[in-house]
């Protein structure tokens, strides 16, 4: 049954005469614990509305997400952010059953630092503070309302998530830095969630401690996996949160600090999962995602495009010409993409793989052993020359070219 819906910020969602076709099938099915509206955010009083009409909970994709969030946090930035993402949900009128009327003379306990499940410990918070959600009464001695009240607490709150979060940026931001230090380029995967950019990392890293699971969000925190490429450069991998789209604004805020890494890498890999059916949509989505992060141009002209899970599309062939298929689950076709990372994180180093010839008896040798990284060696001692596979950046090379022409 499919029904037409009204814009989710308008307080009814439903015709009247839809509302009643769905009210007597709700009612009618006692298999139907919950209901869930396929809509960003729904008013509270139309929330309300609905449970009462339909006599079970309702959510819409804010909580829901939000929901599946909480229960994948692990680190502390990833808690922070829910926190975060949490507080608008708060801002509401909060329910009021057992509230108890306002003692003399009470003092406001001040909100609990280090408690981030928002909901709970302010809702007690505020409820030690009695009186009707919405209510303008003023609390003894204090000259502000109960909702002035409510939203100083949420403020006092927001102001401390924001500034444990600042803590957790900078100290990101120096291990950014240590890592630039070490010159390791930095490739960050990106993706629909559950398109596999654990799987790909685990199957490009042989990291066995790496978990890919078959749930949206696995993965909740920027986490780091080091890999080596055929030309032995390590580059760092960088696995991060799956992009969904229509993701509820204040979601996308509370998480765009975590998403900052993406733009300060060295080459962005795009994984899409080719084997769902709403592939091209998720793909739309994630390239206009990435566009908002506003990375530098030459980062998002160098985005490489994976096609992955090619083992669930029999004969699957890409139809953009650069995109590279791939397996992460069977280890198909991870030998192609990581010559084009290498490639790619070359060029973007201003590096490349070059073959030069060189006289046995000239300079040039000793000279690329010094100004470049020598891979391997080719002698040929019959016509007195060598075969040098190299890695020389673009001014070794433009100098090597200057001082041994021809
Ligand atoms: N058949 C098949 N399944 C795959 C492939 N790659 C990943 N999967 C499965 O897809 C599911 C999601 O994989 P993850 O690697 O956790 O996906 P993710 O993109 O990291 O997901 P989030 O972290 O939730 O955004 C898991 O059940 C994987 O086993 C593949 O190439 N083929
Ligand atoms: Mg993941």
């Amino acid at each position: 049954m499919v029904v037409p819906s009204k814009t989710p910020d308008r307080k009814l969602i439903f015709g009247r005469g839809t509302l009643e076709r769905l009210t007597e099938r709700i009612r009618g099915s006692p298999e139907i614990t919950a209901v869930f509206l396929n809509v960003e955010r729904m008013a509270a009083a139309t929330k309300k509305e609905l449970e009462a009409a339909w006599g079970v909970q309702v959510f819409d994709r804010f909580t829901v997400v939000l929901h599946v969030f909480r229960c994948h946090a692990r680190t502390k930035e990833a808690r922070l952010q829910v926190a975060l993402a949490e507080l608008p949900l708060l801002r509401c009128p909060l329910p009021t059953q057992g509230s108890v009327p306002v003692p003399h003379g009470h003092v406001l306990p001040s909100p609990e630092p280090t408690h981030f499940h928002a909901r709970s410990h302010l809702k007690s918070d505020v409820a030690h503070l009695g009186g009707r959600g919405g209510d303008s009464r003023h609390i003894m001695g204090s000259g502000e309302s109960f909702l002035q009240v409510q939203q100083r607490l949420l403020k006092d709150k927001e102001v401390k998530i924001r500034k444990a979060l600042d803590r957790l940026r900078r100290k990101r931001l120096l291990l950014g830095q240590q890592r630039r230090r070490r010159e390791f380029p930095v490739v960050a995967v990106v993706g629909y969630t559950n398109c596999g950019k654990t799987t790909l990392i685990k199957a490009l890293t042989g990291d066995a401690t790496i978990q890919p699971r078959d749930q949206l969000f696995a993965t909740l925190d920027v986490t780091a996996h080091a890999g080596r490429l055929p030309s032995q450069v390590t580059v760092i991998y960088m696995d991060t949160i799956g992009f969904l789209s229509q993701l509820p604004h204040s979601l996308v805020e509370s998480f765009s600090a975590t998403m900052e890494d993406v733009s300060h890498s060295d080459l962005i890999v795009h994984v899409r999962d080719v084997s769902h059916p709403e592939t091209e949509l998720q793909k739309a989505s994630v390239l206009s995602a990435l566009r908002a992060l506003r990375p530098p141009r030459p980062l998002l002209d160098r985005v490489v495009e994976v096609a992955n899970k090619v083992d669930l599309v029999p004969g699957y062939r890409p139809a953009e010409p650069g995109a590279v298929a791939v397996s992460a689950l069977l280890g198909l076709g991870l030998e192609a993409l990581k010559a084009r990372l290498d490639g790619a994180v070359l060029r973007a180093a201003g590096r490349r793989v070059l073959t030069l010839r060189v006289g046995l008896t000239g300079p040039q040798l000793s000279w690329l052993h010094q100004e470049a990284t020598v891979q391997a060696v080719d002698v040929r001692p019959e016509a007195g020359v060598a075969d040098v596979k190299v890695i020389i950046s673009d001014s070794a090379y433009g100098r090597f070219r200057k001082l041994f022409p021809g």
